[in-house]
């Protein structure tokens, strides 16, 4: 009660305008949410409750026995998402979650070393660097180069699996884990599905979703027997047993997980390990591109240092590239909205009454930016709020985690487990490229953050949305590069 709610149309808009998301949020969202702090939004086909105030999205991260999970599964179980999801480790709750996070976070949160990720990031810089010299002054698609090299760093680091890893970064192989998931990303984010998921139960009679049902049960053989059944045929494994897909198999060997859960679960990982980190990336190259003052203030910070140091690097040395990787995290959270908490019992929210029942989501994108917490200039790229040292940036950092000013990886009990293993890969990468490479945002490029979308071109949707909500990252083809200093 009380609390406003958005036009329930506005989430159909790209289907039939050429309006970006960000300028919906602006026009619609950002006036009432940031006033009451809430705003209440028609998604996944019923009226969700979004949080914003840093002090209400704290309450549900502290709250899960009032905000409990509740992921698509139990939302939506008849809807395509939720059949490509299952119940996994981000969405499931008490017993089953405790369960799957025993077998996953010694996986998560290993020591992870730089080198394979520095090797693909030189490797990237090649072949950005070639199709940029064969499109001469115009910018080149980075969407499909880095949906690779991100899927190349999750299965060498998380997965032990630098072979395939090594294939994912040769852009003339076809590798058909990274194509089917292209091509599933496609038709699996329809934003018509997105907001009317009874549509789906239609899916027999309407060719795009059956599709969709296929690909998703292609892909997910795909994940397995790339990476778990190789993984099982390597008999000298001994002593490996912390890599994530390692202990996903033993799990299922020994009985603690069924088939169907180290499926699902193996689904999400790599969809959440891959996707965020390549969101992220995107977006900073947008950023920097689009701020060329500090790419360079970046570049002369890291100009002491070579590439062939960035495997044993102290990044407490390069205090610059942690704070602009997080005001990138801050300003264009790959997670932007998400909604996948339901109340338990009714529930005072400061002064909104909310019953029992409802879902609950955070919008990180308007918290992120709350001008109480930011200061007026919010909304500016200006990587050093966060502090001049890497004492500074990182009690900044963690101060504001612990208010929820700072929820790109949200927070809790419940926050990422792979946020370490993000923010190594996003250093080396960041550093790695800007070490090779300038660049600047395309001219002809029309700045946006979401695909055009109408009902007559319903495509390219996957990397912009998460889950359940919508992502702002920017779209493809945003970037010219030239070359940098090594
Ligand atoms: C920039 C990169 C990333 C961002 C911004 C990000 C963000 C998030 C967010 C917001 C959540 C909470 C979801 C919720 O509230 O339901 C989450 C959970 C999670 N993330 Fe990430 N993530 C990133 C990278 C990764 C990577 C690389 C992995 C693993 C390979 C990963 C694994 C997980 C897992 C397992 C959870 C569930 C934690 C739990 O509920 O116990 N994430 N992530």
């Amino acid at each position: 009660r009380r609390i406003p709610s958005a036009p329930f149309w506005i989430t159909l808009l790209p289907l039939f305008f050429e309006i970006d998301q960000q300028q919906i949020f602006r026009q619609y969202i950002a006036e009432p949410l940031f006033k009451h702090g809430a705003i209440k939004i028609f998604f996944a086909g019923q009226w969700n409750v979004i949080v914003q105030r840093p002090s209400y999205v704290s309450e549900v991260f502290k709250k899960e026995q009032i905000f409990n999970k509740s992921g698509n599964q139990k939302k939506i179980p008849h809807s395509v998402l939720a059949e490509f999801l299952g119940s996994n480790i981000i969405s499931a709750r008490d017993e089953e979650w405790r369960c799957y996070r025993t077998v996953i976070k010694p996986g998560l949160q290993r020591l992870f070393h730089a080198k394979p990720i520095v090797e693909n990031a030189k490797r990237l810089s090649e072949i950005i660097w070639q199709q940029q010299g064969r499109s001469s002054d115009k910018g080149i698609e980075i969407q499909n180069i880095f949906q690779r090299y991100s899927s190349a760093n999750l299965v060498s680091c998380i997965f032990d699996r630098s072979d395939l890893s090594s294939q994912m970064m040769c852009m003339e192989n076809e590798v058909p884990l990274h194509s089917t998931q292209l091509t599933l990303k496609r038709y699996l984010f329809r934003p018509i599905f997105m907001s009317f998921p009874a549509l789906d139960r239609l899916a027999s009679v309407i060719p795009s979703r059956t599709k969709a049902r296929k690909l998703i049960r292609q892909f997910s053989d795909l994940l397995q027997k790339e990476i778990l059944d190789d993984l099982a045929q390597q008999k000298d494994r001994n002593g490996e047993g912390d890599y994530l897909g390692d202990r996903l198999i033993s799990a299922w060997h020994d009985g603690t997980l069924t088939t169907q859960q180290v499926r699902d679960n193996l689904n999400v990982l790599y969809v959440a390990g891959q996707e965020n980190p390549q969101l992220l990336m995107i977006s900073s190259l947008y950023l920097l591109g689009k701020y060329p003052e500090i790419q360079e203030k970046l570049r002369q910070e890291i100009k002491a240092y070579s590439i062939s140091n960035a495997p044993s690097m102290d990044w407490q040395d390069l205090p610059y590239l942690t704070s602009t990787i997080l005001e990138c995290l801050r300003l264009l959270p790959p997670i932007s909205q998400l909604i996948n908490r339901r109340t338990a019992e009714p529930v005072w929210l400061g002064g909104h009454y909310i019953p029992e029942g409802t879902y609950i989501g955070y919008n990180s994108y308007a918290t992120n930016r709350d001008p109480s917490s930011w200061g007026p200039d919010t909304d500016e790229f200006r990587p050093e709020r966060w502090g001049a040292t890497d004492e500074q940036i990182s009690m900044n950092y963690r101060s504001a985690k612990a208010h929820a000013e700072f929820i790109s990886f949200h927070g809790g009990s419940r926050a990422c487990l792979g946020e370490k293993f993000a923010l190594l890969e996003m250093r080396v990468t960041l550093f790695v490229l800007v070490k090779s490479l300038r660049w600047k945002l395309d001219p002809e490029w029309k700045d946006r953050m979401t695909p055009v979308c109408t009902l007559t071109s319903p495509l390219l949707f996957g990397a912009y949305h998460r889950f359940v909500g919508w992502s702002l990252a920017p779209t493809r083809r945003s970037s010219c590069f030239y070359p940098g200093l090594e």
